[in-house]
């Protein structure tokens, strides 16, 4: 984690620190992190300035979350047709118009484009300029507007929020085959009328598992390729090997534990060399999508220059600034996690810190952050998995509920997975909470909000859940953990005063 609690060093004395500035905050990148940052500063009355170079919302709204998710809903429809069967309607092969898909999820991105645009910020008090920006000195950002001209603006405080880009998997042969990822697969395969045929996602995180699985049921044959022992190395391994069978039951040919190491094109068409075990094959693929990592955009805007460190991240302290204290990151550039909601999160404390730090600073709290994926079933967890308990040797008890058993999972057809909570021995405490299931995402909130507000599995019990509602998991588990806590010596006392009571 790029964090630490000490204060910064102070700013280098090469560079004179402007008597006046132009703006009180200028914040770089008009992704989740900076436009929470800027609507956050403009509240406060100040003078901002947000500047994007691309596409105002980021790789969130453009190319990440909300595409992703809107291929995700594409694919479940049509599995859905496939298996209609089980629900006592006829299955049917759905005729699938790839790119009608493509167009819905462009119409997806079309509508939410109002929330983050030019016009909203601008209504709500920030002054957004669209071009490419870099530091001068640690006060002075110089903005190549897209329209040609160039301008310098000074400011009391700066803001880094550039986000993250694919990483460019280092296999020999990778350009030669001109392989897609999640920047340009929106355009690039935008007019097909078929998915492509036989396609090969190169990792097994969160976008290669959601995107393998959304384009198998679209059509494709997919292979996916993990070199780790398993996909979603992250989760615990009963939440991966549930994605993984259904992945599998979906048609991917999950290949874990499988380096790719070069790829190429030849008379048949283009290859991939995938090694396991110290053997070597080839596949043959028309497309390949490579999802192995997101790296912070550092490099090109001036961050060298002015000293600051970058690490595989910028380097900030728990206040999130840099060594320059008025110069701080939030979101994917400044991790530890890439996730749109970590994003909003630290802009609060960036914004915040950056306009008042002088006076009063916040450290970011990272304590209880919860995160998705959304394949089906969906994984979401909020604080500790078993696998980093054991790591960090934090003694812990595991309460299971399986949803197989839940009365709504079994009318809906949904009733795989399950909720798990780690909690203190002998104790309600949640440490951390796994589910996997149908809506996983949103179930999860109650964990959230009992972990953020120190409420134990006890509260979450005393708690009326709707009947039948797929949440009742969440009491379901809490219930199990009372059960298996029950106190031998009372009961044993009840039972005795119930036979007394009977005469
Ligand atoms: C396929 C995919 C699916 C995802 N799904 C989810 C999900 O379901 N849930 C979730 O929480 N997260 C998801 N994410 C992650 C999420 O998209 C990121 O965590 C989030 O977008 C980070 O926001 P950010 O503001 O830090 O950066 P970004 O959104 O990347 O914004 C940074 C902006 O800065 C601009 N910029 C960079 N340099 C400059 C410069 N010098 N001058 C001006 N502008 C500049 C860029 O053009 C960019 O618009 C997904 C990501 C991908 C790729
Ligand atoms: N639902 C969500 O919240 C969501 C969805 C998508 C992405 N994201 C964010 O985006 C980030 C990046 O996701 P990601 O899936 O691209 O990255 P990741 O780092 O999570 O996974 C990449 C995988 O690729 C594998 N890999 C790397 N090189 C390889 C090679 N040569 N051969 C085979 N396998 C190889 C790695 O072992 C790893 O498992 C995530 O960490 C997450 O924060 C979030």
């Amino acid at each position: 984690m790029a964090s630490t609690d000490q204060r910064p060093a102070p700013a280098d004395r090469r560079w004179m620190r402007p008597r006046r500035f132009d703006r009180n905050l200028i914040v770089i990148g008009a992704g989740s992190a900076g436009l929470v940052s800027a609507y956050i500063a403009a509240s406060a009355k100040a003078k901002v300035t947000l500047v994007e170079a691309h596409k105002m919302g980021g790789d969130c709204l453009n190319f990440g979350c909300v595409p992703s998710k809107a291929l995700i809903k594409s694919a479940s429809v049509a599995q859905q047709m496939r298996h209609a069967d089980r629900y006592g309607v006829q299955s049917v092969e759905p005729r699938i118009s790839f790119s009608a898909v493509m167009e819905r999820i462009h119409k997806v991105i079309a509508e939410i484009e109002p929330h983050d645009s030019v016009e909203r910020y601008t209504s709500l008090g920030v002054e957004v300029l669209q071009g490419y920006a870099r530091f001068i000195d640690p006060w002075t950002v110089e903005i190549a507007l897209n329209g040609g001209e160039t301008l310098r603006l000074t400011s009391r405080a700066i803001i880094i929020a550039t986000g993250a880009q694919p990483v460019v998997a280092p296999i020999p042969g990778m350009e030669e085959v001109g392989y897609l990822t999640s920047d340009t697969l929106w355009d690039r395969l935008r007019h097909r009328p078929e998915a492509p045929k036989r396609l090969v996602v190169l990792g097994g995180g969160p976008i290669g598992c959601e995107l393998a699985q959304s384009f198998a049921r679209l059509g494709s044959e997919v292979t996916q390729i993990e070199m780790a022992p398993r996909l979603m190395m992250r989760e615990d391994e009963d939440a991966s090997s549930l994605v993984e069978a259904s992945l599998t039951a979906d048609g991917v040919a999950v290949l874990t534990d499988h380096k790719a190491v070069a790829c190429g094109v030849g008379a048949d068409g283009k290859w991939i060399e995938i090694e396991n075990a110290g053997q070597k094959r080839r596949i043959s693929f028309d497309e390949i999508i490579a999802a192995v990592g997101r790296t912070p955009r550092l490099k090109g805007f001036g961050l060298e220059e002015l000293g600051i460190e970058v690490d595989r991240t910028v380097q900030t302290n728990a206040y999130l600034q840099t060594l320059h204290p008025h110069i701080l990151a939030a979101g994917d550039v400044a991790g530890p996690y890439q996730l749109t909601h970590v994003a909003g999160h630290q802009a609060w404390f960036a914004a915040i810190n950056a306009l008042f730090g002088d006076l009063r600073r916040f450290k970011v709290d990272y304590t209880v952050i919860p995160w998705a994926t959304f394949t089906d079933p969906e994984v979401a967890r909020v604080g500790l998995s078993e696998t980093e308990a054991r790591e960090k040797n934090i003694p812990y008890e595991v309460t299971r509920f399986g949803i197989d058993d839940l009365d709504r999972a079994i009318a809906d057809g949904s009733a795989r997975g399950f909720v798990k909570v780690l909690t203190v021995p002998g104790k309600d405490k949640i440490l951390g909470a796994t589910i996997v299931g149908a809506h996983a995402g949103d179930l999860l909130a109650e964990f959230v909000f009992a972990m953020k507000h120190k409420h134990g599995l006890g509260k979450i019990l005393g708690t009326i859940h709707i009947y039948p509602t797929l949440a009742e998991a969440n009491k379901m588990v809490a219930g199990q953990w009372r059960r298996n806590h029950i106190n031998d010596f009372l009961l044993s006392l009840l039972e005795r005063f119930q036979t007394w009571r009977r005469g």
